[in-house]
C-alpha cells in the first residue's frame, strides 16, 4: 500500500479527480472501453464535482458504485442520487451508468440481474473506496452477515445486513473490488487515519478495509 497525504481534502479531492481521470484516459488508449467503481457517503461528492468535468471518452466509459443501501432513489441515504446528481452530469452524463439497485424488496431479489450486467466489464479498471472509522469499506463491514462470503466468495455482489449499517446493503465483493486494475482509497481527518493503522495489524474479519489494501494508494488529508 502506498500512503499518499495532501495538506488539504480540497486540494486532495482536486488531484485525484485528475488522477483517475488519467488513469481512465489511458485505458481507453489502449482498448474501446474502461469501466470505473465509486464510493457513495459523504466524502466523494468534490472528486465527483472535479471528475464529471473531465474531457475524455465518457461513452465508452461504464460508471457504477461501490455499494449501495437497499432504499429507493428518492431517499437521501441512497448513493444513487449522489451519482445521479454529481457525477453523472456534465461530460460524464455520457457515461453508462450500472446500477447497483433495483426496484425490488430485498437485495436478494434483485442482485442476480444486476450482477449479470457488472460481470461483462470486469475488472474494474479504477476502484475507488471510503473506509469508515469501524473499519469497513464499500458495504463491507466487521459483523456483517455475510462477512465471509464477501471477503473470501468468487461472488459479484452480495447482499449485507450489518450492525453499523441502518439499512439493508448491496456491495461489490472483496475480490471484485481488489481485482481492479488501478485501486485508490481516499479517507479525510485523524480518526481515519488512525482507524487505517490500526486497521494494518488486524485481520481482514476484523478490519475488512485490510482486504483491498495491498497495492491500493491511500490518500489522505488532516482535514
Ligand atoms: O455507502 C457508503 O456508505 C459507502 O460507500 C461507504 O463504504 C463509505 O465509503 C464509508 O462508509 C465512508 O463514508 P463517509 O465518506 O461518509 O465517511
Amino acid at each position: 500500500m502506498e500512503l499518499v497525504t495532501y495538506p488539504d481534502s480540497e486540494m486532495m479531492m482536486i488531484e485525484l479527480a485528475q488522477r483517475l481521470a488519467g488513469e481512465l484516459r489511458q485505458a481507453l488508449q489502449g482498448s474501446d472501453t474502461a469501466s470505473i467503481a465509486v464510493p457513495g457517503g459523504t466524502t466523494p461528492g468534490p472528486i465527483f464535482d472535479s471528475l464529471c468535468a473531465a474531457d475524455l471518452d465518457w461513452e465508452r466509459v461504464s460508471v457504477m458504485l461501490t455499494d449501495e443501501r437497499w432504499v429507493p432513489e428518492e431517499s437521501p441515504r441512497s448513493n444513487t442520487r449522489l451519482l445521479r446528481q454529481r457525477l453523472l452530469v456534465n461530460n460524464a452524463a455520457a457515461a453508462r451508468y450500472l446500477p447497483l439497485h433495483a426496484p425490488t424488496e430485498t437485495p436478494e431479489d434483485g442482485i442476480p440481474q444486476l450482477a449479470e450486467t457488472i460481470a461483462e466489464v470486469l475488472p474494474l479498471t479504477v476502484c475507488l473506496l471510503g473506509m469508515g472509522t469501524d473499519m469497513h469499506t464499500a458495504s463491507i463491514f466487521p459483523g456483517a452477515d455475510r462477512l465471509e462470503e464477501a471477503l473470501t466468495g468468487d461472488v459479484i455482489l452480495v447482499p449485507m445486513r450489518a450492525p453499523g449499517a441502518p439499512e439493508p446493503r448491496v456491495t461489490l465483493s472483496a475480490s471484485v473490488l481488489s481485482g481492479a486494475i488501478s485501486r485508490h482509497i481516499v479517507i479525510v481527518g485523524p480518526e481515519k487515519r488512525e482507524a487505517l493503522d490500526r486497521a494494518r495489524s488486524l485481520t481482514p474479519e476484523e478490519a475488512p478495509v485490510v482486504a483491498v489494501l495491498k497495492g491500493a494508494t491511500v490518500h489522505w488529508a488532516e482535514s
